[in-house]
Formats: C-alpha cells, structure tokens, sequence
C-alpha cells in the first residue's frame, strides 16, 4: 500500500479526502513516505508531517501552514494541496517538522465564508464562549488550537505559522499580510524578506490582539505569525495558478529548508500601514458610509465620517487614512473594518531591523 492510499485511500488526494469526509470525524491515521518521513493525518484536513531524526533542519524551524479557515477562499488551499502532493510523490525532501491544515471543510464544500459563525473569530479561546455551544465552527477552532499546541509542544524549533486568506473586495494592493499584535513585539527581518519572497509587499501591523488564527498562534504560542492576504476570493477551478506562484515556491523553499534568496526588485520593498482604528459593529443603529463595492486601500481624506452610531461616530484623523476589509454584514460586536494609513519610514528594506 502506498502512502496516499493509507492517508486518503481512494480519494486522489488530500482535498477530496477532505471534502469527502468535511463532517466526519476520522481516528488519526498514520503512515511512512519511503524516505522515512512521517505523516499523520490527526484529523480531516490536518496533516503532521515529521523528516526523518538526523535529516539536517538547516533553517532550525517549525512551520505551521494553514488555508480555507473562510471555506470560499480555495486559492490557498489549492496552493497546499499541490505542495502535499508533491511531497507524496516524492519530487522533494522535507527538511522541517510541518503542520498543515485545510481549516474549515464543510464550509469548503458549501462554498461559503463560513457554515454557522465565521471561525476566525472563534480562536483565543473564543470558541468557548455559551453563544457558540454546539456550533461546529466552535468545535473546528478547538480541535485546531490543540493540534497547533501539540504540534508546537513536539517542536523545539522556532515556530512560524502562516494562515493564508483571500479578499472578498478588490484590492489597490494584491497581496498584504497582516501581523497580529503583541506588545513589545518586531517584525524580524527575515520575516519580511520571506513575505517578499512570496511575491507580498504590504505589511499591515494590528493595534491589538484578536480572536483571529494567527492571533492565537502568535499570543499563546510565540509563534511569529501573519494572516496573509493572496488574492481576491473565486470557487475552486476558478483561480489562475501563476498569481500564486510567489508563496507555493516560496513555502516549498522552506519546507525543503533551503537557503532564503536576497529580496529582488520589484519585490525589495514592504510598504509597511499601521492600524489605527477597528470598525466594530455597535449594533446601536450602525450606520457605515463606506459603499458597498470600495476596494481595499480605498484612501479617506481627514475629517471624513467613516461610521457612526446614536452615541458616537469616527472620522479620519489628522492625516488620510485608507479602509481593509470593508463588510458591514457582521453580526454585532464583529469587525466591520480596519482603518489603516502609512507607518513613519514605512519602506523597509531587507537590510534596516525592522518595524515598531
Ligand atoms: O476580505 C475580507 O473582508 C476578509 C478577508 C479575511 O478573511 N481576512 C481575515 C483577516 C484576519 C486578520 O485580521 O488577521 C479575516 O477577516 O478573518
Ligand atoms: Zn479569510
């Protein structure tokens, strides 16, 4: 028996197996690659992927990899499917210990951002909130935060985690990541070269922690982690394979533990925004002036009311400032938006020290 027969038996692979089985609840199985890698699928869509003892970790690190947490943004979870085939099929060697995983599947098979409340805002221990008793999103989010601590615990390296999205709006700026707060917390340098690599030149920087994946992984697992933005959200078979080249090569690269490339032109530079304010949804007669259709990086001038409630309201600031994630259709307490606008010396080069 081969090792994708053991993983995904007659499924051709670890997609289908996924969406095949989006709401069952599989014992963890596991199997051997002939070069003695070590994969164990611990649940639907989670994938622990250990090199042999004695292959060489050159880059000394532990990476966590994760897609269609929003199960309408399929790029992504195109992009992992593709590497964990490759690796199956033997066409590279695993260099480091890898946890991948395919975040919300039944939500993948319905084509929706989410079934029943949007998971990335159920981490942190959110999930354990009464309101969310018997959701299944609610039960995804703790079965994810303990294979991520499982996985990090087994791990003694440095742990990165990656958690790859796409937009609902369009976007002056294709690809953005953002990086989750934590006080007193840099950007390493090498972080932001590894975002170039993959063909990312926005950095975002959050004010505060969240209940999102990557601000779980970052807060409570020391991860240095980062919500990157790829694209713009279309069904599976829609998405054009070439405008994800940049982070599947550059994902392959460290999973094969090789050494980092020097940033090249035009990907040399990140444009670094601050977060200066969260729209959040008063539910107090919320009224947001943004309209429907605004891309992302839509800029504001000062003084312009962005939203506003029977209590309060929020304009720009001294200086322009530009709106992410734009969508009022949130139930209340829920981000309606981000408004951002350029950090001070905001070009950072690969070889400055990073940013805060
Ligand atoms: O395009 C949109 O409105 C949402 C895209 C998306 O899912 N973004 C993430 C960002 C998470 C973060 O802030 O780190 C989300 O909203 O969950
Ligand atoms: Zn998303």
């Amino acid at each position: 028996m081969s090792a994708k027969h053991d993983l995904f038996g007659t499924h051709s692979d670890w997609l289908f197996h996924t969406l095949d089985n989006s709401k069952a609840s599989l014992p963890e199985t596991k199997t051997f690659l002939p070069d003695g890698t070590r994969i164990s699928r611990k649940a639907v869509g989670v994938l622990d992927i250990v090199p042999p003892a004695g292959r060489g970790n050159p880059n000394s690190e532990a990476i966590i990899v994760s897609a269609g947490v929003h199960g309408n943004e399929t790029a992504p979870v195109e992009v992992l499917n593709e590497l964990v085939s490759e690796l199956i099929d033997g066409e590279w060697e695993l260099a480091c210990p890898v946890l991948l995983i395919l975040g919300n599947p039944p939500a993948m098979v319905a084509g929706e951002r989410f079934t029943e409340v949007n998971l990335n805002r159920l981490f942190n221990g959110a999930h354990g909130r009464s309101e969310y008793d018997g959701l299944a999103e609610a039960a995804r989010a703790q079965l994810l935060e303990e294979a991520c601590r499982q996985f990090a615990m087994a791990s003694p390296q440095a742990l990165y985690h990656y958690d790859l999205h796409t937009a609902i709006r369009p976007s002056h700026r294709e690809r953005f990541a953002l990086y989750p707060f934590v006080a007193g917390r840099q950007v390493p340098v090498r972080q932001c070269d590894f975002l170039l690599e993959a063909e990312v030149e926005t950095l975002l920087l959050q004010h505060k922690a969240g209940t999102t994946f990557s601000s779980f992984s970052a807060s409570l697992l020391k991860a240095e982690s980062f919500t990157v933005e790829l694209g713009k959200v279309r069904p599976f078979g829609q998405n054009d394979p070439k405008r994800f080249s940049g982070i599947r090569d550059a994902l392959r690269r460290r999973l094969r533990g090789q050494p980092a490339p020097s940033p090249q032109p035009p990907f040399d530079q990140l444009t670094v925004f601050e977060v200066v304010h969260e729209i959040l949804n008063t539910g107090k007669n919320f009224r947001f002036h943004i309209p429907d259709d605004v891309a992302n990086f839509t800029e504001y001038q000062p003084g312009t009311v962005i939203w506003e409630d029977d209590e309060t309201s929020y304009r720009v600031g001294h200086s322009p400032e530009a709106i992410v994630f734009p969508n009022p259709e949130v139930p209340v307490g829920q981000r309606v938006g981000l408004m951002i606008r350029p950090k001070t010396g905001s070009k950072l080069g690969s070889d400055e020290k990073g940013v805060r």
